[in-house]
């Protein structure tokens, strides 16, 4: 996979070059290459922004820079994420729909964002995906692009350390839609805290049972929203019991 992030702050993206990701980025299992968007400006003082039509507060991001920067940058079959408060939902199953896409190009706004005519624009060459990582307003795009990225490429096989915990965590393929159960290691007591007995029991299905019964009790507790969408299917007598 190639990732191209562009921004006004490439040093924001300075943590894609640390921990698994970096060593997959220092031994070519994924380009990365970050741009500073300064570099498509055209005047002397490398402006970036200008003020909004029909007025109101704050600058808005010039479409001729960010045109040209992703003419340069995303070439077709690439697919331009651009991070919005305005976006569609970042789920798990997009960070799995990415996952498959050879080339993902990272459009970082700041100010109030991108002239939307740099969306329309580039959506007539390539596929570009307004995307929000959650219902909060961060000052820029580049934190979101740097979840998004950990996300998708924590998928990739020979990036993560243990590829089986990419199916078991919360929201992964091995437990779709439930939260991950709790988990515990040594000691085998902590400050007066001890460890389900269960867990030490050896006994397999026991634990497995444990696991998904705190798997659904902490999903209706803490997101009755997830347990309202689940596949009754799903659900075994067990399950129904929790
Ligand atoms: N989910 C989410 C995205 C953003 C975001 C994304 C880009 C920009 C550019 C300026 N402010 C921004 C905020 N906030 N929250």
């Amino acid at each position: 996979m190639r990732l191209d992030v562009v921004s006004i702050f490439p040093e924001y993206l300075a943590p894609l070059r640390q921990s698994l990701l970096g060593r997959a980025v220092a031994d070519g299992r994924i380009q990365l290459e970050v741009h500073d968007l300064r570099r498509w400006a055209t005047d002397r003082h490398r402006s970036v922004d200008d003020t909004p039509y029909g007025g109101g507060a704050g600058m808005v991001m010039r479409p001729d820079v960010w045109a040209a920067a992703l003419d340069d940058v995303a070439p077709a079959g690439a697919t331009v994420v651009v991070p919005t408060p305005a976006g569609h939902p970042f789920s798990q199953a997009t960070a799995a729909d990415l996952a498959r896409r050879e080339h993902l190009v990272f459009a970082c706004g700041r100010y109030e964002g991108l002239d939307q005519r740099v969306v329309l624009d580039a959506a007539r060459r390539v596929e570009v995906l307004e995307l929000s990582i959650g219902d909060y307003v961060l000052a820029g795009g580049e934190v979101a692009a740097l979840v998004v990225i950990e996300a998708v490429t924590r998928l990739l096989p020979g990036v993560l350390g243990n590829p089986e915990s990419a199916v078991t965590d919360s929201f992964g393929e091995g437990s779709p839609g439930l939260l991950e159960h709790p988990a515990y290691t040594r000691p085998v007591e902590f400050r007066g805290l001890a460890v389900p007995p269960v867990l030490l029991s050896g006994n397999h299905a026991a634990i497995a049972r444990w696991r998904r019964d705190e798997s659904l009790r902490r999903t209706a507790r803490r997101r009755p929203d997830l347990v309202a969408r689940l596949d009754p299917a799903t659900l075994d007598a067990a399950d129904r019991a929790v």
